[in-house]
């Protein structure tokens, strides 16, 4: 039950995912909740990552369905980036305001500034005190910067989504989920768009051979691939950026975005100072979320972890340590099975045991394929391209899938429940789906 001796039962530094979807239940059961930002309230999904991403994205995919239905749809498709800019602007402009209405709701104290902790129970907050029972560090990421002459000549994935104008010419440094999903966007909206890979492979965590059906479609497109690259300087010139490289060539450009991943903002938090412990890849926390200081728990992004560093994950999270503090559980933390997509087109999205693992253990694991044009739903939206690998166990229970198409993250949050529960014949037979369906597409696979 809510402690008195404290100003707060629970104060939550970072206002993202990784707070808010546990924080509004918990402070609706009576217990005393603060919430310090530094920035915008709702973090970076809303403000600067998926929400505003998906919004810049969608001409893009309808583009792609247009081209795919070229000659049954007829006229061309042009992209107005300054009008996607504004929309984009307007649907996500209001939600820092909404969330912060859903936690003024519960009556949750929204303390604007930086958190700095001070001790086991105390954060400081631009030189005010508040103490809680427990705190969270829910700190998130922020963009790396390459350690290169000339860095400031580069850009990252916000400046990406608040441009006005789209550039003629776009070089990206990195070849992971940020880097392939805004050279789609850029690309279709009429860029000329060069990758710079440092090695030869991208988006690491997914089946490679998917990957490569995204990047020569890319390249169709018109986007360069450059392997085996480094960037090794940056140079004003004129207007335009002179990149120079590894293999000691140099090129011009108009933008550059530096795309080489996202680092824990565990930095400058009083970590050291109160004794939670933490790596280069975040704040360690044991099978309750907790931190190396009983009262200190970590939740999102910031924490070290294997899980993908996604919203769904913040969001598990976020309602775990909800529970826990509420006293309604104290079991460890149980990962479901947690879904990944790049949203670029096609789509590329996973769930469950990879096609890698499965390959490793053929005794474990069967194996199916799928051609997505050859599916007659898939034909009716003229899709070209795109194919799904499923896993199943010797129980022939889905365990595992991937999938590369247009509709990819459909059909793989289509089949997360048979994966997560390990549906059998039993409970497949029950299921019936609403016909024709990109998910009744999914399941007539299994
Ligand atoms: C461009 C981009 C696209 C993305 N697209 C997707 C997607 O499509 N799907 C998906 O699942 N995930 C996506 N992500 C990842 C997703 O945004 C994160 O996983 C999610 O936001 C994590 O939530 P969080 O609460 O842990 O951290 P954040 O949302 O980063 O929140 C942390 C908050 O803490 C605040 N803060 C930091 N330090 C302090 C301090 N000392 N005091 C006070 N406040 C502080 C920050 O200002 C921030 O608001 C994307 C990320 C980016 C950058
Ligand atoms: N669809 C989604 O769910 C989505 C979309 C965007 C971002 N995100 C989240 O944001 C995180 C950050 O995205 P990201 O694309 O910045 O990171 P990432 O980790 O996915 O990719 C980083 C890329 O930079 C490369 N790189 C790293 N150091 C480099 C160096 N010194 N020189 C050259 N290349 C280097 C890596 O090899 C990799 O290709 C993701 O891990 C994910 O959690 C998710």
């Amino acid at each position: 039950m809510p402690d008195k001796q404290f100003d707060y039962d629970v104060l939550y530094i970072g206002s993202g995912h990784g707070t808010f979807d546990g924080a509004i239940p918990l402070a609706a059961k009576g217990y005393k909740v603060a919430v310090v930002e530094a920035d915008l309230i709702g973090g970076t999904c809303p403000n600067r990552g998926c929400n505003a991403k998906i919004i810049l994205d969608m001409p893009v995919a309808l583009r792609r369905q247009f081209e795919d239905l070229n000659g049954v749809v007829t006229g061309g498709v042009a992209i107005d980036w300054s009008q996607n800019v504004a929309h984009k602007d307007e649907v996500i402009g209001v939600l820092p305001g909404f969330i912060g209405g859903l936690l003024d709701s519960v009556h949750i104290d929204v303390i604007h500034g930086k958190g700095v902790l001070e001790d086991p129970h105390t954060v400081s907050i631009d030189g005010t005190l508040k103490t809680a029972g427990k705190i969270v560090i829910a700190t998130g990421l922020r963009p790396n910067r390459l350690d290169i002459p000339g860095i400031d000549l580069a850009h990252d994935s916000s400046d990406f989504m608040n441009l006005t104008k789209m550039p003629k010419k776009i070089t990206i440094i990195g070849a992971g989920y940020i880097a392939m999903e805004f050279a789609t966007i850029a690309s279709a909206t009429g860029a000329d768009v060069t990758v710079l890979l440092r090695g030869d492979k991208a988006l690491r965590a997914f089946h490679q051979e998917f990957v490569e059906t995204i990047i020569s479609d890319l390249e169709k497109h018109g986007v360069a691939f450059k392997r085996e690259t480094s960037v090794t300087e940056l140079k004003a010139a004129g207007d335009q950026i002179e990149v120079l490289t590894s293999d000691g060539q140099s090129s011009t450009t108009d933008w550059v975005l530096d795309a080489t991943g996202r680092i824990p903002n565990v930095e400058n938090i009083g970590l050291e100072k109160v004794g939670v412990h933490y790596t280069a890849k975040g704040v360690t926390v044991n099978d309750h979320l907790q931190t190396s200081v009983p009262s200190i728990y970590a939740s999102g992004d910031v924490i070290d972890k294997t899980q993908p560093k996604l919203t769904p994950t913040a969001i598990f999270e976020s309602k775990y340590l909800s529970a826990q503090f509420a006293g309604e559980s104290s079991d460890p933390i149980k990962y479901p099975v947690i879904p990944s997509v790049v949203f670029t087109t096609p789509r590329l999205a996973k769930a469950g045991v990879s096609p890698e693992t499965a390959a490793a253990a053929p005794s474990d694991y069967t194996v199916s394929a799928n051609h997505i044009p050859d599916d007659w739903y898939r034909q009716a939206s003229k899709e070209t391209l795109g194919d799904n690998l499923l896993v199943f166990d010797k129980a022939h229970h889905l365990v595992g899938a991937t999938e590369v198409s247009n509709q990819a993250e459909n059909v793989i949050n289509s089949l997360l429940p048979a994966i997560e529960f390990k549906f059998g014949p039993a409970e497949l037979n029950r299921l019936v789906y609403l016909f024709p369906s990109i998910t009744s597409a999914a399941y007539g696979q299994l």
